[in-house]
């Protein structure tokens, strides 16, 4: 065995990662992860995040373990609402660095975005499947950035949907995201959200970008910005008169914004509603609260490792 000293660690690429990853199979790991979670097989501290104030940006620490799946990793991730717009660069970026449990040497350090980006958009889709009313008809995406893609894509696979609409800040860009997915862009957050079986909210607004009066009732919400506790995305209003679901209530309590601000309480894990231990309230208004935990970058970055490896092997 290698001492840590002989130890050269390997760097996989987002390019490399995105070749292998696909919806169906980050659906069914994300699956996985919600259910270990919240049957606590998980070691998972809340994400320690630390501001860049010069920046406007943010560093979060997100370690996880699951002895279960022999997986222990920590994904380390900035976010910067500017990026964009200053150095036409990703808003988010960031490396998960895997460790082996039994010896505590570093095996592979990896590309997080292309895992952020689509773990994310799994995670919804896991969401949506046990949330949203049976043949959801009508998406409407609020926000056209990388996570409004990959929203696009993972939902996707599970919902042939007859009408997509998108909103954003600027109008353009509705346009251009819109023109990609063969998609209605809207004027109006309102006008997108019109009728609409699921919404998904994937900006980096600090106010609320959809009301309540707007939302047909039974709609299911998947609630993806907003993971700073003075930010909110949803109309404390309807927070409060939907049944809210997360992905960890640790996490929920500290960092959003959108429970925070409203005083919405939490129904459930999502993770409760897998393992059956909780309903899902499919005939009502439903919110998931997503924050992103590490136990997802984790458990996807063993598949990583298990594909990439695989496929070096043969
Ligand atoms: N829950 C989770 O696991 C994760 C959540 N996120 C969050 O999802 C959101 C979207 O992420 P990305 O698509 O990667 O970012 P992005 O930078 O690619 O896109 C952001 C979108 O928000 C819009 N926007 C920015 N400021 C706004 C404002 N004040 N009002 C309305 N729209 C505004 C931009 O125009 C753009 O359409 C962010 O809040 C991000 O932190 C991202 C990754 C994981
Ligand atoms: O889970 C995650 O990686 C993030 N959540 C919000 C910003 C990044």
């Amino acid at each position: 065995m290698l001492k840590m000293a002989e130890v050269s660690i390997p760097y996989l690429s987002g390019a490399k990662i995105k070749e292998v990853l696909d919806y169906d199979e980050l659906i069914s790991v994300m699956e996985n992860a919600f259910v270990k979670y919240s049957s606590g097989k998980v070691v998972q501290p809340v994400r320690t995040v630390v501001k860049v104030e010069k920046a406007e940006g943010f560093l979060g620490l997100m370690p996880a373990l699951c002895e279960d799946e022999d997986a222990l990793a920590v994904k380390l991730v900035t976010f910067y609402q500017h990026n964009q717009e200053k150095y036409g660069l990703p808003t988010h970026n960031g490396i998960v660095v895997v460790f082996s449990v039994d010896t505590g040497i570093p095996k592979v350090i990896m590309d997080g975005e292309v895992i952020t980006t689509m773990r994310t958009a799994a995670a919804s889709a896991v969401a949506s499947k046990y949330l949203c009313a049976p043949n959801p008809r009508k998406l409407a995406i609020l926000g056209s950035g990388v996570q409004a893609r990959s929203h696009f894509k993972a939902l996707s696979t599970l919902y042939k949907f007859e009408q997509v609409t998108v909103w954003s800040r600027t109008f353009n860009n509705a346009q251009l995201l819109a023109g990609e997915i063969n998609a209605t862009a809207c004027e109006t957050a309102e006008e997108a959200v019109k009728d609409a079986d699921i919404i998904v909210t994937v900006t980096f607004s600090s106010k609320p970008i959809v009301q309540k009066t707007w939302v047909k009732p039974g709609c299911h919400i998947n609630a993806v910005g907003s993971c700073r506790p003075d930010w909110h995305e949803i109309d404390p209003e309807l927070m409060r008169s939907a049944t809210v679901y997360v992905d960890s209530r640790a996490g929920a309590e500290k960092e959003s914004g959108d429970i925070i601000l409203s005083e919405a309480k939490v129904y459930a894990e999502l993770g409760e509603v897998i393992l059956g231990t909780k309903d899902a309230n499919r005939d009502k208004t439903t919110v998931f609260k997503s924050l992103g935990m590490a136990i997802e970058d984790v458990l996807s970055a063993k598949l990583v490792c298990d594909l990439l490896l695989k496929t070096k092997k043969s």
